[in-house]
């Protein structure tokens, strides 16, 4: 029977989110440790663990079908795979950074100065972008520490809560990228493969459309029935259902996250009561 192949990170920021994506999808994956490829029991997907930098170019040489890597690195590669969906995690930005005591007051500052990085390839583009000559210094990890050393006078690297770049006395001045972890594809799937792909990204999607809206419970007083019920979008429309005391009803929705709070205060003010707030496990609209 034919299978898809998925690359995904062996170890690192990506490793345990992707591995959880996939259970979360109802995939059940044997993931010992040291063991760099295994295979799904009740889905045919065979999965390879990887280095991230290597993903994208597994994936355009077909070696996996498809792959989950960050943006970052898919841009930094610049091989010609798919983007077929954004996942939601391993969020990130990849920025300038320069010495706290340095006075910033833009990127043209950044006109001939040692720029240390890991990915060489956005930041030219963005140099050249702003016309900006710098002299870019390739390196692998632990960028941070470059302008302390006196390897470079300034940085580009990812930064999430800010915390290495703090710790190193740096300060970001620039986001060149905002970046996610996605699911990557070649243009070369059989028929079968492309129908398995969308089996999955079918149940990625409820997933996620799950993770971004909470299930709402509430206690509305009759008379208040219909102000409440405006406050709500539901999937269709809320259910309302009579409450054992008279003159009570319980109405049941569902929420986006972002909108979130500011409905729950109106609902308040609009004199709902008891409210439950229940997270969502797979959404199919
Ligand atoms: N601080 C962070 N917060 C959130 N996501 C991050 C952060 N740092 C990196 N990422 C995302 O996770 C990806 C993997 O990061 P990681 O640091 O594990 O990479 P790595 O050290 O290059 O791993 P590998 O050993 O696979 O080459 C990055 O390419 C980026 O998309
Ligand atoms: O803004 P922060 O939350 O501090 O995150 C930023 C750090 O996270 C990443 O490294 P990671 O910790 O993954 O280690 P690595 O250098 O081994 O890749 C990145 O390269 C930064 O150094
Ligand atoms: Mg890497």
């Amino acid at each position: 029977m034919m299978k898809l192949r998925i690359a995904i990170q062996k170890s690192g920021r990506l490793h345990d989110d992707s591995i959880k994506l996939l259970k979360e999808c109802g995939i059940d994956i044997n993931n010992g440790v040291n063991k760099l490829k295994t295979e799904a029991s009740n889905f045919p997907l065979e999965v390879f663990f990887l280095r991230d930098d290597d993903i994208p170019q597994y994936v355009e040489d077909g070696v996996a079908d498809i792959g989950i890597v960050g943006e970052n690195v898919i841009l930094e590669k610049n091989r010609p795979v798919k983007v077929a969906e954004k996942l939601g995690f391993g969020k990130c930005r990849l920025s300038l950074a320069v010495p706290k005591s340095v006075e910033y007051n833009g990127v043209k500052d950044m006109d001939k100065l040692r720029i240390a990085t890991s990915y060489p390839v956005i930041l030219d583009n963005f140099l050249k972008e702003h016309g900006i000559s710098a002299e870019i210094h390739e390196i692998s990890g632990s960028v941070e520490i470059a302008p302390g050393i006196g390897l470079a006078d300034a940085i580009c690297d990812l930064v999430s809560s800010g915390s290495t770049l703090f710790m190193n006395g740096l300060k970001e001045v620039e986001v060149i990228l905002k970046s996610e972890a996605a699911l990557i594809t070649n243009g070369n799937l059989t028929a079968e493969q492309e129908a398995l792909l969308k089996k999955l990204l079918f149940r990625i999607q409820a997933v996620k459309k799950a993770k971004n809206n909470k299930y709402v419970l509430l206690n509305a007083p009759n008379d208040k029935l219909q102000e409440i019920i405006a406050l709500l979008p539901g999937m269709k429309s809320p259910t309302v259902l009579p409450l054992a005391e008279e003159g009570w009803s319980s109405v049941h929705s569902v929420l986006n996250e972002n909108a979130f709070w500011d409905i729950i205060e109106s609902l308040k003010a609009a004199g709902a009561q008891g409210i439950l707030v229940v997270p969502i496990e797979k959404m199919i609209i």
